[in-house]
């Protein structure tokens, strides 16, 4: 086990720890969630929020490097972190992760309100230690992640409403949907890696070709997702339509999956073009946002 840093950790590493692209993204769909619900906020709230959220994401994601120090050591796109590298003890990330998760709780109940930070509490506390140590017994474990992953769209949309309604409901279907895709097409092209590991991914339990299934139906569900935003009132008729257009690249796209010959470049586009999906998707939602 990595515990004894050989190096003093460096500001990178910390930064390394809260998994920064990731937090990035999650906070534009939380963002997101609280420019699209129907009452204004301040920009006050707006920034108590942001802040409150990184900090809870970033301290669940250094925790989950905490857990998995000696498993990131086994598989080529983890080794490199600061645990496994040894340039950071396992100490200091346990310490910084409960920090900062601590942390964000009042920033969140004061500067936003008690629902989310309830919100924030129950995706820190799924994703440490529901999702993490269950990556080591089932592949199921993806569905148990996708919670976690799914609610920063509805704490935006709660900064602003105080209640779980319809709107943030259905934000959080799409985020769910979204991720079953995204982290397929990953699981495909890195399951040697995951079996290097002993951890459950989804090609190396029912197959490739089951996976491949399973990216499609999602992404038929996640389409299903994005349109209902419509009907909710929630963004309007441009919206609607480019929702559609990319929902129908992205079913299309895993389609092509289908062929036998569909390897790990088909799988890695599939995985780039599901972040650009989002992005994409977030734009047109701001864009045409009906409050
Ligand atoms: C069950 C849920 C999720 C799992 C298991 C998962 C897993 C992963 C993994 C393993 C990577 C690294 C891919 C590689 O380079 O090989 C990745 C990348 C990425 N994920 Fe996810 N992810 C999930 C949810 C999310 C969520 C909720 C977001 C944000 C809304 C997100 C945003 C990203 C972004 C932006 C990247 C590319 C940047 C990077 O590799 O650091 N993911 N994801
Ligand atoms: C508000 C709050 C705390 C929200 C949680 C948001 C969050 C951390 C979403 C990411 C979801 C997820 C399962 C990522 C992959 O972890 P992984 O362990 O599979 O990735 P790794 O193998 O790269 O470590």
């Amino acid at each position: 086990m990595a515990s004894g840093a050989t190096t003093r950790p460096k500001l990178a590493d910390f930064i390394a720890l809260t998994k920064p692209r990731i937090t990035l993204m999650v906070l534009i769909t939380a963002a997101g969630g609280m420019c699209l619900a129907p009452p204004h906020v301040s920009a006050v709230t707006l920034v108590m929020m942001l802040v409150g959220t990184a900090l809870i994401v970033s301290g669940a994601n250094a925790l989950n490097m905490y857990l998995e120090r000696d498993i990131d050591r086994k598989m080529d796109r983890t080794r490199k972190r600061p645990l496994p590298s040894g340039r950071m003890s396992a100490k200091t990330a346990l310490w910084f992760g409960v920090t900062i998760s601590v942390l964000s709780v009042p920033i969140l109940a004061i500067g936003v309100n008690a629902v989310t930070a309830l919100l924030g509490v129950l995706a820190n506390v799924s994703y440490v230690l529901g999702y993490t140590p269950l990556k080591q017994r089932s592949h199921v474990a993806l569905f148990v992640g996708a919670v976690p992953g799914a609610i920063p769209p509805l704490m935006g949309w709660t900064a602003a409403t105080a209640h779980c309604d319809p709107g943030g409901l259905a934000l959080f279907a799409v985020l769910f949907f979204w991720q079953i895709p995204h982290f397929l097409a990953i699981a495909l092209f890195r399951k040697e890696d995951y079996a290097r590991a002993g951890l459950f991914v989804m090609p190396n339990v029912l197959g490739v070709g089951a996976t491949k299934q399973s990216i499609i139906s999602h992404t038929g569900a996640l389409i299903a997702s994005t349109l209902l935003i419509f009907p909710l009132g929630i963004a309007g008729r441009a919206y609607l339509i480019t929702a559609f257009v990319l929902g129908c690249v992205f079913l299309g796209w895993a389609s092509y999956g289908l062929r036998e010959r569909a390897g790990n470049r088909w799988a890695r586009s599939l995985f780039f073009y599901s972040i650009a999906y989002l992005v994409l998707l977030f734009v047109a939602l701001a864009a045409d946002a009906r409050v």
